[in-house]
């Protein structure tokens, strides 16, 4: 029975269970079977392999909390929800919130095995994708040329084993949790646990007392890092529990004999995001402030960027890498307010064939590709720059001396390009 894949099934009906669970052992799963929503809720873990099937209406933690609870937990974990009579609403809501799917009860036992099949497949193309991830390093590396990309990616290094609290400004998608991740895993820390939170979605559940409680998430981060998601969008109640722990350092802060805990808090906020936090909490993270400057600062880093995406999502989804040309000069004038997150978007969809083809010349070597973009980027930003040689090198992003260095490698004619921006 171990290879079969798993699922997890809550219900609080004895009977319903073992009937249940006879029918997903039938159909070939590994039957994980709970009787109440908050033992699920402690055993299943965010890399649980398979999807969880929960009754709606149980005494205690309720399907719909343990969902919730688990979606915090792991957003790409596939929930299906058995709802009773008068339940329908309550699912369809959580449907919306992101819940894989509902079945209503009486359910049809081919009905079920269906949904989870379905459910059961998606699990593993998730975490598939989660490992081919990891192993392309994906995750690992920290790309970019522009002054300062390169300036934080120094002091990852420096960052990783200070005993300092960390807050890191800019916009959405630029990389702030990638970089948190980095820092986290260049220490002594990241043998322990990365343990994020979405201080703007925390279910209530879990911003009130049981957040700082003994098995609670801060708990969980003990040795490892802290990573306070959206800070700035915290609401004051859960900016004043985290102010406190800042301070104090322990869970069970009430009980008799709290537990200290050791944890390096990063949080991330919005651009000028400051402004909306707590001063006293502020300055108790902000050891060293950074900020992740967006794509429009630093515009130079958009092909290597792109070129990185398309090459990764090409392996992930074991296709051929596109002809670049087209696609990368359309991508280096882009606005990406959405940052590198959106830039890889578009580098995904370019691979699964939903953005129209690239013209350029297939059978091109990456490194020309990459060539075809930057010479692409450096000719578009002289023209955004009137020819201004000092306006074009701001605009991409990179020193002056990288600058003219590409120009001369790429075989670019600067006095033609200028002459064709001013006129
Ligand atoms: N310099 C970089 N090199 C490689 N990949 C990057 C870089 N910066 C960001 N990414 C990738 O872009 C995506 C978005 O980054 P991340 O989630 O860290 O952004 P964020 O600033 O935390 O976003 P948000 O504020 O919206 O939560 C991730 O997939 C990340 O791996």
């Amino acid at each position: 029975m171990n290879g079969d894949p798993p699922v997890a099934l809550v219900e609080d009906d004895a009977d319903l269970r073992t009937a249940t669970a006879q029918l997903l052992a039938l159909a070939g799963f590994a039957v994980h079977p709970f009787a109440d929503g908050a033992t699920a809720a402690a055993a299943i873990d965010a890399g649980f392999a398979g999807p969880v099937v929960s009754d709606v209406r149980m005494p205690g933690v309720s399907g719909i909390e343990l969902f919730r609870l688990l979606r915090a937990r792991d957003a790409e974990l596939p929930v299906i929800l058995v709802t009773g009579h008068g339940d329908v609403a309550m699912a369809v809501d959580a449907l919306k919130a992101g819940a894989w799917d509902f079945l209503s009860k009486p359910f049809d036992g081919e009905a079920l095995v269906a949904a989870v099949r379905r459910a059961a497949t998606a699990r593993a193309l998730a975490l598939e994708n989660r490992r081919l991830r990891a192993v392309a390093g994906q995750e690992a590396t920290w790309v970019g040329e522009s002054a300062e990309i390169a300036r934080l990616r120094a002091m990852i290094p420096l960052l990783a084993d200070a005993a300092l609290d960390l807050v890191i400004e800019g916009e959405t998608g630029t990389g702030k949790e990638l970089f948190a991740r980095l820092v986290h895993r260049a220490g002594a820390r990241g043998r322990h646990r990365f343990q994020p939170i979405d201080c703007a979605a925390l279910p209530a559940e879990l911003a009130g007392p049981a957040l700082v409680g003994r098995h609670g998430p801060i708990a969980r981060a003990h040795r490892g890092t802290l990573f306070l998601d959206h800070l700035d969008r915290a609401p004051a109640e859960l900016q004043h529990r985290l102010a406190l722990f800042a301070e104090r350092r322990v869970v069970a802060p009430d009980e008799r004999e709290p537990d200290a805990v050791d944890v390096r808090i990063v949080a991330a906020i919005g651009e000028g995001g400051r402004e909306r936090i707590l001063p006293e909490l502020y300055h108790r993270l902000a050891g060293v402030p950074l900020r992740v400057p967006p794509l429009s600062e630093r515009r130079g880093d958009i092909p290597l960027l792109f070129a990185g995406f398309v090459e990764a999502a090409a392996q992930r989804h074991r296709r051929a890498v596109p002809a670049l040309a087209e696609a990368a000069h359309r991508a280096a004038r882009g606005d990406w307010p959405g940052n590198v997150r959106e830039l890889e978007l578009a580098a995904e969809r370019l691979v699964l064939g939903l953005e129209p083809a690239a013209a350029g010349t297939p059978g091109e070597t990456l490194p020309q590709r990459v060539e075809a973009f930057e010479r692409a980027a450096i000719r578009e930003a002289i023209a955004a720059a009137g020819g201004e040689v000092a306006r074009a090198v701001a605009l991409l992003g990179i020193p002056r001396e990288t600058f003219y260095y590409r120009v001369k490698r790429l075989g670019i004619d600067l006095k033609a390009e200028r002459r064709n921006a001013a006129g």
